[in-house]
């Protein structure tokens, strides 16, 4: 065995534990490990590891991928992840859909919002109750991503995923969900987030159900915080806010089947003991939880609404500059002191499309209609804005500084349109008046100058 001594920042996973430990940061270089000297110092490829482990490199980032961006993790695990007992064999799983896929029965061009998506007397778990409401660009060149709602009530036992697709952005709405990972432990709920990055094993436990979210499964580039500019560096979303989890594992040799999302096709094979076996690990491409109340928001402080570009949270890059394949977007309580401005989201038409969800509360832009748990979508160049009693209040409004409480929505933002599948069109409670929302709006202007 080797003896050495443990870093100083070394975080000890709770063995057993009913609550997960967690290391602040995001991308940092961790080290965990869930036995003392497991872990190799000083080097990642020792003759023989300790414990009789094997030593395991996740990539998440091509090999030379520039070094500013470049994440993989060292695993020290219990068997090779290649240790699996049969050859792929595809499965079918027909509600989570992938880009492209264009339904020719369903239009996607509108102005479109749904009703929660109800839970149905089905078990589900997390694979089986994902729900995709809209895809958009290829999963196959990576560009792009899909908008899924998932309805949970059961755990996956001896039942893991992964997905060599695309990282999960995941934003509960109702339960508590616990995700078990090769690299620890995460527990779920509402006004938070996590992120499992592309090919991390894990299974899915319903800690509190049924459980009901939104997830953006980004094919491109790894989500990232987005540069702050003349903001400086603090506010927004604080690094230290986000947590991965310390190292914890499974001995446990079971019966065990192990799915897997590759290129929008789903597979399964069989293996006989628990993946999730990795003792000890260092790197940067780790899964990672961010409590949404810690999002400090920037905002107007004299007049205007500025851009919501301004309450990003995490952006993925396409590759042009400026121009994300996906930002996420958090409106949450703020104040509003903005003087002789019309104080909610103006009317535009957007070049990028935007999906929204409603965590909790009410939505400045959409008093009525959009509902916890409910979604809009507002597709590539559609124009959309308050509705009519929004306008009408906000424009009336005496402009005293008002706490806008009770709030929290998100908007996945993509550069790509996106196309909603026949689940969304048909079978999710899409509401059909919601265009009607904007009917009352009448014409003021009569030729004569002056406010009206
Ligand atoms: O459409 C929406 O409600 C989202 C949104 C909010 C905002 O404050 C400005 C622009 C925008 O697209
Ligand atoms: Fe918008």
């Amino acid at each position: 065995m080797n003896n050495q001594t443990l870093p100083r920042a070394f975080v000890q996973a709770p063995s057993t534990g009913t609550t997960p430990g967690y290391m602040p940061g995001f991308g940092n270089d961790f080290e965990t490990e869930a036995l003392p000297g497991a872990l190799p110092q000083g080097m990642n490829s020792p003759q023989k590891c300790n414990y009789g482990l094997y030593g395991e490199q996740l990539s998440g980032t091509a090999f030379t991928a520039p070094s500013h961006q470049n994440e993989r993790t060292w695993c020290y695990r219990i068997r090779p992840s290649v240790k699996h007992s049969n050859r792929y064999a595809k499965i079918d799983i027909p509600f989570w859909k992938s880009a492209p896929h264009v339904d020719p029965d369903v239009i996607s061009l509108g102005q479109y919002r749904w009703d929660p998506v109800p839970h149905s007397d089905q078990a589900l778990t997390w694979v089986t109750g994902m729900r995709t409401m809209t895809t958009a660009g290829d999963v196959n060149t990576q560009v792009g991503m899909a908008s899924h709602v998932y309805l949970v009530t059961e755990s996956m036992v001896d039942q893991y995923f992964f997905s060599a697709d695309s990282e999960l952005l995941i934003v509960p709405q109702e339960g508590r969900l616990r995700f078990c990972t090769e690299l620890g432990i995460i527990d779920l709920e509402p006004k938070e987030i996590a992120i499992i990055p592309r090919g991390l094993l894990y299974r899915v436990e319903v800690l509190d159900g049924p459980a009901r979210g939104f997830v953006c499964e980004n094919y491109g580039q790894k989500f990232e915080l987005p540069g702050r500019g003349p903001i400086g560096a603090n506010c927004m979303a604080n690094r230290r806010d986000f947590k991965s989890p310390v190292a914890a594992y499974e001995d446990r040799d079971a019966p065990s089947t192990v799915i897997i999302k590759w290129c929008g096709q789903f597979h399964e094979t069989t293996i006989g003991h628990s993946p999730l076996d990795v003792v000890a690990w260092h790197g940067n491409y780790a899964p990672v939880k961010y409590d949404l109340r810690t999002y400090c928001p920037v905002g107007a402080v004299l007049f205007d609404h500025p851009d919501p570009s301004i309450f990003t949270v995490l952006t993925a890059p396409s590759g042009v500059p400026g121009t994300a394949n996906i930002d996420f977007v958090l409106f949450r309580e703020r104040w509003m002191v903005a003087e002789n401005t019309f104080r909610p989201p103006w009317y535009h038409k957007n070049i990028m499309s935007e999906l929204m969800g409603n965590i909790y509360g009410q939505y400045d832009a959409k008093p009525q209609g959009f509902i916890p748990g409910g979604l809009s979508l507002h597709n590539m160049m559609l124009p959309h804005g308050p509705d009519k009693n929004a306008f009408e209040g906000a424009s009336n409004a005496e402009l005293k500084a008002e706490k806008l409480d009770n709030t929290m929505s998100f908007m996945f933002e993509t550069r790509f349109p996106q196309h909603l599948t026949g689940f969304a069109a048909n079978e999710a409670p899409l509401q059909d008046d919601y265009i009607d929302c904007w009917d009352e709006i009448e014409k003021k202007f009569d030729g004569t100058p002056g406010v009206k």
